[in-house]
């Protein structure tokens, strides 16, 4: 472990951890406001263990691309997908579709996984994943929240990337306060850009991971839009924590 201090960048925002020399970026912070906060560490992962872990994710995972239902229409979801859940939990629904869940064992090597990012995020307690692959720049996801009951209000996920780097969109939901409607829609109306502080965009690098806690999924919104020209795998790996029938931890 290298003894050179972490330094912060005056930004109140985004506070871009640095080494002294300003070079190698361990994380950066975004305080998204009114308890929303997302975290990026590009280099989680090294580089060849990401690719080892791409190529056994890729080959032993059971991908299945499901039929969704988006505004009421029945769609291919536009990426594999897997689920991964520790026994007894709730089931997982969203967009009608509910995942076969697969428990740990049948992909031992996950656990591995599952430790390094307990580890790096003290207090956390991931009980499911959801793996999802994309087949080249025409698979995506759309804009949504995870903001299914079966998360509770306040969720941390956190998300590994593996693969073709891709971009990750944040945009923060239409206000709720009449105020925060009003203001909204006077933007709108005047074709004002909205606030810049409203949206943020991160690269998801190889070996990257990136969190998303507080009311990031009552807030705001996120997707990893089309890229036409790009041909690469992406897999990306999001541990959640479903909380149990009774709603307690
Ligand atoms: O692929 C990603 O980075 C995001 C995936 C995601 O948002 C989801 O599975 O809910
Ligand atoms: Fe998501």
């Amino acid at each position: 472990m290298s003894l050179r201090k972490l330094v912060t960048k005056a930004n109140p925002n985004c506070n871009e951890s640095e080494d002294e020399d300003g070079k190698a970026k361990r994380e950066t912070r975004v305080a998204l406001g009114n308890g929303s906060e997302v975290v990026l560490i590009p280099r989680f992962i090294s580089f060849d263990r990401a690719w080892n872990w791409f190529d056994y994710l890729n080959t032993h995972v059971p991908w299945t691309r499901p039929t969704i239902r988006v505004f009421g229409r029945s769609c291919l979801q536009p990426r594999d997908t897997c689920y991964v859940a520790s026994p007894g939990l709730p089931q997982l629904v969203y967009s009608g579709y509910q995942p076969h869940a697969y428990s740990w064992d049948d992909l031992p090597p996950l656990k591995e996984l599952l430790e390094a990012v307990h580890k790096a995020l003290p207090g956390s307690s991931f009980n499911s994943l959801l793996l999802n692959r994309y087949k080249g720049g025409n698979d995506y996801v759309a804009w949504h929240s995870d903001d299914e009951k079966v998360y509770g209000s306040t969720p941390e996920i956190a998300s590994l990337s593996f693969g073709c780097e891709r971009e990750f969109y944040l945009k923060k939901k239409p206000g709720k306060t009449s105020q925060e409607r009003k203001s909204d829609q006077e933007a709108t109306s005047k074709r004002l850009k909205r606030n810049h502080d409203d949206q943020h965009s991160f690269m998801l690098k190889h070996g990257s991971l990136l969190v998303m806690r507080g009311y990031t999924q009552r807030d705001w919104m996120h997707s990893v839009p089309k890229r036409t020209k790009l041909e690469a795998t992406r897999i990306n790996l999001t541990f959640r924590h479903v909380l149990s029938y009774n709603g307690s931890r």
